[in-house]
């Protein structure tokens, strides 16, 4: 059982065998980290075997449990005979984390109509396969549960047009099929839509890009952005059974900039309005080691939390000198 330290109880995922696409990498790693400390088989899949590799072997040296398997989530025949081949060789497959995806950013104005197509089938048609593999594969007999996650995209994507479209298609998508599928044995699937994450996609951005979510990132009514480990534990919470009649949702985990004016001062005339950000204390789940010295850095030999740009690597030592110690 790995030494991450779970909100939920050991052993909740035991008898489980739980699908992780882009599990080697930033918030899916973090996500097969809190899986595998809660007892369940997590396999990890993506295109690059050596990021998944080392995920799980970090999972495994804190006693989890975790496998790879190579998969291009924008081949249905890859996503078929990896559930395939998982089934076989496990006998199930109880959940599916749908989190492999990304983007790049462009104005709508500049980009190309191949643009628009590949990021929509990257992220809408990938996670149709999916779902739909894991259906055919296993759950249509068995039931399960499925987290499909998308972006915070309630007010548009600005910046992001094909993303804003491809992810609010999978929250529908995702309605749909709970309406469909809930039949076949109670599958359940959901959505949780991460705001600004401090997490390892943030290098495939351009510095500009960056400075503008560091510059913007105080707007948010949580006062920061938020921890890979908020995404996990959301995740996990809707696998569980303590998420047993939820079904079809999608959920916000954003500090709620998804509400927001964009006008983080409106409360200013409060006397107790802290322009400092909020003192509520982000989650943070990594395994204790160390001391916290190199802000999650990974230096000395210990776990690397996270693998950030280095703007962002300061907020996260932020974070982690004020976090929520389990
Ligand atoms: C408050 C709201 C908060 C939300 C904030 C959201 C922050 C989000 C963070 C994350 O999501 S982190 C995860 C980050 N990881 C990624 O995003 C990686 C994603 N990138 C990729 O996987 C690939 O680059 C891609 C986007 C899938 C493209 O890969 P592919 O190899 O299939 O494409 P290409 O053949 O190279 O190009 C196809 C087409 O797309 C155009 N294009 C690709 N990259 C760019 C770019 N950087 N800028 C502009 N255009 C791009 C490319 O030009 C091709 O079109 P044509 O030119 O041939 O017409
Ligand atoms: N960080 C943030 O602020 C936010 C992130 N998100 C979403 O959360 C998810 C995880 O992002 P994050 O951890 O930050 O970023 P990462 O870039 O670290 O993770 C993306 C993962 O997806 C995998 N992947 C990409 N394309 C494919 C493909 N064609 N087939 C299989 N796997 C693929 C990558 O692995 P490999 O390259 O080996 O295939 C990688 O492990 C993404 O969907 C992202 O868009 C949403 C909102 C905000």
């Amino acid at each position: 059982m790995s030494g991450y330290s779970s909100v939920f109880g050991k052993g909740l995922f035991k008898d489980q065998v739980i699908l992780v696409t882009g599990g080697g990498t930033g918030i899916g790693r973090c996500i097969a980290h809190e899986l595998a400390s809660l007892g369940a088989l997590v396999i990890i899949a993506a295109r690059k075997l050596d990021q998944l590799n080392n995920t799980a072997k970090e999972i495994r040296l804190l006693g989890g449990r975790c496998e790879t398997m190579t998969l291009n989530i924008r081949d249905p025949l890859q996503a078929q005979d990896l559930v395939n081949s998982l089934v076989a060789k496990h006998g199930k497959l109880t959940g599916l984390v749908n989190n492999a995806g990304g983007q790049f950013h462009s104005p709508a104005s500049k980009m190309s109509p191949k643009g628009f197509a590949t990021v929509v089938d990257l992220n809408l048609m990938g996670t149709f396969y999916l779902c739909k593999a894991a259906f055919e594969g296993y759950m249509g007999e068995y039931g399960g549960s499925i987290v499909n996650i998308v972006a915070e995209c309630r007010n548009g994507f600005p910046g992001m047009v094909h993303t804003g479209a491809a992810r609010a298609g999978i929250i529908n998508m995702t309605k749909t099929l709970a309406v469909e599928w809930g039949p076949y044995n109670g599958i359940r699937i959901n959505c949780v839509a991460p705001g600004l994450i401090l997490s390892s996609g943030m290098k495939n951005y351009p510095e500009k890009v960056l400075d503008g979510f560091l510059d913007n990132s105080w707007l948010n009514p949580a006062g920061r952005m938020g921890t890979e480990s908020e995404i996990a534990s959301s995740v996990v919470f809707l696998l569980s059974p303590a998420a047993s009649y939820i079904n079809g949702i999608n959920l916000p985990v954003d500090g709620a900039s998804s509400l927001s004016k964009g006008d983080a001062k409106a409360n200013s005339a409060h006397p107790s309005y802290n322009p400092a950000g909020s003192k509520m204390a982000p989650y943070i789940g990594w395994p204790q080691q160390g001391g916290e010295g190199d802000g999650g850095r990974g230096g000395r030999g210990v776990l690397k939390e996270l693998d950030a740009p280095e703007p962002m690597m300061q907020l996260y030592a932020k974070y982690k000198s004020m976090a929520h110690k389990l």
